[in-house]
């Protein structure tokens, strides 16, 4: 496994090697014994999986009392994965990191807790995948809208962006309740 940084702490690109024959491919998409070696000691208990269509923006979402860290990966399609700084008192608090994810280059975005999530389908379509390091909380769920200029984030098309209604009305960054 390939371990890229990024100038802000926490999130890792993650690169899984490939073994390719004349069937196909295979890959370890997951290895506690690795990821721990690696400083990812977190347990996962869940699984979320997501096929979108071309445009479609998912994000910015995290959740409070419950944060989720996320292990984050694009089985088909690509798309742009962004995750923000929403750490108290981080000294890159507000600042973000990205990647492209794909099918074709099998990378993963480890999301640590305390960042808000998000991505962009730049294929046709695209299926995401990412394991949980906490379980889904409905009435733990926040977001920062994904358009906010405060954070500065290069979407890839914002002209032609699908969205949900929720992914619409979500507060300004500088509005950020950490409760
Ligand atoms: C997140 C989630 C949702 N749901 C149900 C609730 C809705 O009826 C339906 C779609 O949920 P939502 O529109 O919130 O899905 P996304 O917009 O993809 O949300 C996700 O988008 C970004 C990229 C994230 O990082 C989060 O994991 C998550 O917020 O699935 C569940 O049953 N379990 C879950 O864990």
């Amino acid at each position: 496994m390939e371990v890229t940084k990024f100038d802000v702490e926490g999130p890792l690109l993650l690169t899984p090697r490939v073994f390719a024959d004349h069937r196909g491919f295979f890959m370890e998409a997951y290895n506690r014994r690795v990821f721990i070696e690696l400083g990812i000691k977190d347990e996962f208990v869940q699984d979320n999986h997501s096929k979108s269509v071309k445009g479609t923006l998912r994000g910015l979402h995290y959740q409070v009392n419950r944060w989720q860290g996320k292990l984050v990966r694009c089985i088909a399609g690509e798309i742009w994965d962004v995750a923000v700084d929403i750490r108290p008192n981080s000294p890159t608090f507000g600042q973000s990191v990205s990647a492209t994810l794909s099918g074709e280059n099998k990378q993963m975005l480890w999301v640590p807790v305390g960042f808000a999530h998000g991505f962009q389908v730049t294929s046709d379509t695209a299926e995401v995948i990412y394991k949980c390091t906490d379980y889904w909380s409905p009435q733990d769920e926040r977001g920062v809208i994904w358009s906010d200029p405060q954070l500065g984030l290069n979407w890839p098309d914002t002209e032609n962006a699908v969205l949900s209604d929720k992914d619409l009305v979500h507060p300004l960054f500088k509005d950020l309740q950490l409760d």
